[in-house]
């Protein structure tokens, strides 16, 4: 059974429940989301240049779902049956409705996520994301917009959902930093509502 912790912040707060499915069933299907994903390297801009994303992503969602973020369009793939129980799952465990997912396999402590807020158009004026982890742990860091100073570094564990509510995402920013240590592969897995 899935344990739930609310994390109070200054000015808005996460959810963050430990244990979501059995250890067989999160081991099973990070065995299954490594091996069936269609697991992508993108490449993005940043100051002219064209860089390897240091990650691989795809995204699978409803038809018609699209999402553009670093100067690109990215169209949804239909959803697996895997990815769409969990899905349900995750929308009864929160209470809120999803029509796509932005999955991200971190190979190793090497690939990351820099600073960002999800706040694209298309997810709306109060986008309520839930992220689900597999794998390796690793640290989820929080600072508040247009500020530096981290303030907090959330370990985010294999088998466990993050939920950032409405408000959230124009308050905070969040990022996944390289990590020292030689990690393992991590899946995240950010459910989401797009308007399109
Ligand atoms: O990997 C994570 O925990 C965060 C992923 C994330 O922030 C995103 O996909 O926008
Ligand atoms: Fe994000």
């Amino acid at each position: 059974m899935a344990t739930k912790h609310l994390i109070q912040l200054d000015d808005s707060y996460i959810e963050y429940y430990r244990n979501l499915l059995s250890n067989t069933q999160a081991q099973a299907l990070y065995r299954t989301l490594n091996e069936t994903l269609d697991w992508q390297q993108e490449h993005i801009q940043i100051f002219g240049k064209t860089i390897a994303s240091p990650r691989l992503q795809c995204f699978y969602g409803d038809l018609d779902v699209a999402y553009r973020y670093s100067g690109r369009t990215f169209i949804a793939t239909p959803w697996t049956d895997t990815l769409a129980k969990l899905k349900h799952l995750i929308s009864s465990q929160t209470g809120y409705p999803f029509n796509g997912v932005l999955c991200n396999l971190y190979r190793n402590g090497q690939d990351a996520m820099g600073w960002h807020s999800d706040n694209e158009p298309e997810l709306g004026q109060n986008p309520v994301i839930a992220s689900f982890s597999l794998g390796e742990t690793r640290n989820f860091s929080l600072r508040k917009t247009k500020h530096t100073k981290q303030c907090l570094s959330l370990p985010l564990e294999h088998n466990s959902l993050l939920l950032m509510p409405e408000g959230f995402q124009s308050l905070y920013q969040h990022a996944v930093s390289r990590s020292k240590k030689n990690n393992d592969a991590r899946i995240n897995l950010t459910f989401r509502m797009f308007y399109n």
